[in-house]
């Protein structure tokens, strides 16, 4: 069968996309998602995304990490599906779709996507670090001199040692102002750096401002691929109306034989 996909990019977190309105794809195969995802004997991608109609609202996506498993939530995923329902047609400017932890509301304005994530109350703090889950589950660590930090062994190390096999997600976190954070990223699924994590980055906002790290409710985030901005408001212990903001970008359009 002749498949074909697009390739998005999300602040250079990267996806395979197809519009699976068809139910044409075979998604219980597992090689076959983790070959197309691979960088030598694929098309290359941290991820892949299928597209498809929902009976509650203008879309629903699926993801699947890179190894070829499907994933909970991906934010930068999220927005690049968003910018695809735009290309296609599904919607305008303004929508409501679902995913894996529920329906989102978003919004895009040229390249610039927005998008909801779901209200957060549980957070996990520790001695030297914290965990929440922001749609997926991540770890998020302060460290100093975060260019020259090593995110993959690190990553790796907390990943399997502190989470075990179901793992989480490992983000090393270094402040540049009062309203401005530098983020790293370890994703599970990937198992390896990716240059941007939209959950990953969710995450690391809501923990700085919960440790008053920062007073903000509109922190920027500087990703290796890019910069994201993450928005909230706080009511009580809960973190709502949280917006995830930056770019999402079609690269190209081709086919491949599976
Ligand atoms: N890149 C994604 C995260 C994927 C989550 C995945 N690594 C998992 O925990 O299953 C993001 O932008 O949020």
């Amino acid at each position: 069968m002749l498949l074909t996909f697009y390739k998005y990019q999300g602040t250079g977190n990267d996806f395979v996309m197809i519009d699976n309105r068809s139910l044409n794809f075979p998604k219980k195969d597992t090689k076959l998602v983790a070959s197309l995802c691979d960088r030598r004997f694929g098309i290359g991608a941290d991820g892949l995304i299928l597209l498809e109609n929902d009976e509650m609202s203008d879309f629903n996506m699926v993801y699947y990490n890179a190894d070829g498993n499907e994933g909970s939530l991906c934010g930068n995923g999220g927005r690049c599906t968003i910018a695809f329902a735009k290309y296609l047609g599904i919607i305008e400017n303004e929508t409501t779709f679902n995913a894996v932890d529920g329906l989102h509301n978003a919004s895009i304005d040229n390249e610039l996507v927005s998008l909801q994530m779901q209200d957060l109350s549980d957070i996990k703090m520790k001695p030297n670090y914290v965990f929440l889950n922001t749609g997926s589950p991540h770890h998020v660590q302060m460290v100093k001199n975060i260019q020259s930090f090593d995110v993959f062994s690190e990553g790796k190390k907390l990943r399997y040692g502190l989470y075990g096999q179901s793992g989480s997600n490992i983000n090393f976190v270094e402040s540049i102002s009062d309203d401005e954070f530098a983020v790293r990223t370890y994703e599970r699924g990937v198992e390896d750096e990716t240059l941007s994590c939209g959950t990953g980055v969710t995450a690391a906002a809501l923990a700085m401002h919960h440790q008053q790290k920062t007073t903000s409710s509109e922190v920027k985030i500087k990703a290796q691929g890019g910069n994201l901005k993450v928005k909230f408001s706080k009511d009580g212990d809960t973190y709502r109306n949280i917006y995830l903001t930056g770019p999402a970008k079609q690269v190209f359009k081709g086919e491949i034989t599976i």
